[in-house]
This record gives structure tokens, sequence and C-alpha cells, in this order.
């Protein structure tokens, strides 16, 4: 089965555009099964704020208290799986929400209980719930929420969730989907990008904020082994014509695919 990982941040699911849609219709047109993971940052600021829980980042990851994991939880599981999985449904997607803290899905260690809260780093994937929904035909919008072995709710960064997913599935595609066109430096679009590269400019400060999050979580999945990871807009098409628009990233500099 040919399949396409779908990471869309919580950037861009309220901006999907047609064309977006489009590009999704042509992979399917091209025998791809799709599924998605979703973010949801802007909306949990939004609640916090609503509630009056401060907000705070640690090299792009929220720090999770309790409260927070309650509202990250109603958000992410509450908001973003429903709205995203509505937009799928209104184009003609089977959509299916899937909750990664139900049934052992996504499993996660607490990274840094002092530095952090309850954010964890994913260390296993059951695959068969994914691999039974793509097989009924379904199109799975997966929750990046986790428990620990004793079933303690973790928050999941969405773009490592996405990288975490990929790996274990072997996905043939690999796509983060932002409000941005790729990786911009300085003005221009760049359409290809090693690690090496990725890293030079994360030191130089022209990757910055949640790019970073992202473009590590994209070098992990070729480290891993997947051929095909790119970051794209959800604005605008980023697949036409078996062609990809946007930034791919590479395993090593000067290697054309
Ligand atoms: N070099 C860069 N190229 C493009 N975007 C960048 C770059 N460095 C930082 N960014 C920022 O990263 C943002 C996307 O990350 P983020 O807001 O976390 O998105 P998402 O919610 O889609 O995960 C862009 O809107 C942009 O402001
Ligand atoms: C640990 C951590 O940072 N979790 C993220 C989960 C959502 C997310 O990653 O959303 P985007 O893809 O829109 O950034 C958070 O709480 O914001």
């Amino acid at each position: 089965m040919k399949t396409v990982l779908i990471k869309c941040g919580g950037s861009v699911i309220d901006e999907l555009s047609p064309s977006f849609f489009t590009s999704l219709k042509e992979l399917e047109k091209e025998g791809y099964h799709l599924l998605f993971v979703h973010g949801g940052g802007p909306d949990i600021n939004a609640l916090l704020e609503l509630y009056q829980v401060p907000r705070e980042f640690e090299n792009g990851l929220r720090k999770t208290t309790a409260e927070t994991m309650e509202i990250v939880e109603m958000v992410l599981a509450g908001k973003t799986n429903r709205t995203l999985a509505a937009k799928l449904t209104s184009h003609g997607f089977n959509a299916f929400g899937v909750n990664g803290s139900d049934g052992g899905f996504l499993q996660a260690n607490i990274i840094d209980q002092e530095k952090l809260g309850f954010v964890g780093d994913i260390i296993k994937v059951k695959t068969d719930v994914i691999s039974m929904l793509l097989n009924g035909r379904y199109t799975p919008v997966i929750t990046p929420i986790a428990t620990t072995a004793s079933g303690v709710k973790l928050n999941i960064n969405a773009d490592f969730a996405a990288a975490a997913i990929a790996n274990n599935l072997q996905v043939d595609h690999c796509i983060f989907v932002t409000d941005v066109q790729g990786i911009i430096i300085n003005g221009e679009l760049v359409p290809q990008l090693s690690k090496q590269e990725i890293e030079s400019y994360i030191h130089t400060g022209l990757i910055t904020g949640g790019m970073i999050p992202k473009v590590r979580s994209a070098v992990d999945v070729i480290e891993k082994g997947l051929q095909s990871v790119r970051i794209v807009s959800g604005k605008e098409v980023f697949f036409s014509q078996s062609k990809w628009v946007g930034t791919e990233i590479i395993a090593k500099e000067g290697i054309l695919r």
C-alpha cells in the first residue's frame, strides 16, 4: 500500500485552501492512501489565554503543567481534530479521528519533568490501528497525545509525533504542511536542504521558532531511511502532475533526486 503522511500545522488548519484539497485528490488519483497528524499550537495558546493560564516554551516545546495538559487535550482532541476531520469529510475523504492516547496507540516517555512537565517523546507506535483504518479506506486524523506505561497522558509536539509515526509506518512520503511555502532564507524559497545546511541556518538564526522542531523532525525521518520528506504550504498547490512544490529535505548536500 502506498501511503503519504501529512502533518497539518495548527498555523494553517483554519486556512487550508481549495488548492490544498486539489493536491490531496491528485495524490489519491496516483494511488496513495493518506493519513494525517495535526497540531493546534495557536488554538491552545488562545484557550490558555482565555483561562489565564501562563504559556511558556523551551526550545519550541510547550511547558505543560497538569492544568495546561487538560487544556491541550480539550483543544487538540476536541477542537483541532474535529475541525480537520470535518474539512476532510466535506472534501469527500472518509476521515476518522484517532486519539493518540487511546488503546496505547502512541506510547511515550516523559522528556524532562522538571523542565517541561507533561511533555513526551514517543517510544512506540501501535501501527496496527492505522493499518486497520487504511485497509478499510478510512483517512486517519491523529491527535498528538500519548500515554506513558502507567497511563499518564503526555503532550507531544505534533512535528515529533508525525516523524515517529512516519518512521514506524514506513510511509512513502512525509509532508509537513504549514503556513509558509517551505524554508525561506533571505526572502527566497529553498527547494532542497540537507541536515548540515539546516543546522547551520538554525545556528545563524535564519531558521527559528516553530520551524526548528519541524526541520529537525524532517531530518530525523530522512535519517531513519525514508526517501521523501517535504515542508509545504497548506495555502497553495503542493502536488500537481506528479510534481511537488515546497522544500525537500535531503540526506546529503548536493544529491539531487
Ligand atoms: N527559515 C524559515 N522559513 C520559513 N518559515 C520560518 C523560518 N524560520 C521560522 N519560520 C516560521 O515558522 C513558522 C511555521 O512554524 P509554526 O508556526 O510552528 O507552524 P505549524 O503550526 O504549521 O507547525 C512560519 O510561519 C515562520 O514564521
Ligand atoms: C509539547 C508541545 O509543544 N506540544 C504542542 C502540540 C501541538 C503542536 O505541536 O501544534 P503545532 O503543530 O501547531 O505547532 C503544543 O502544546 O503546542
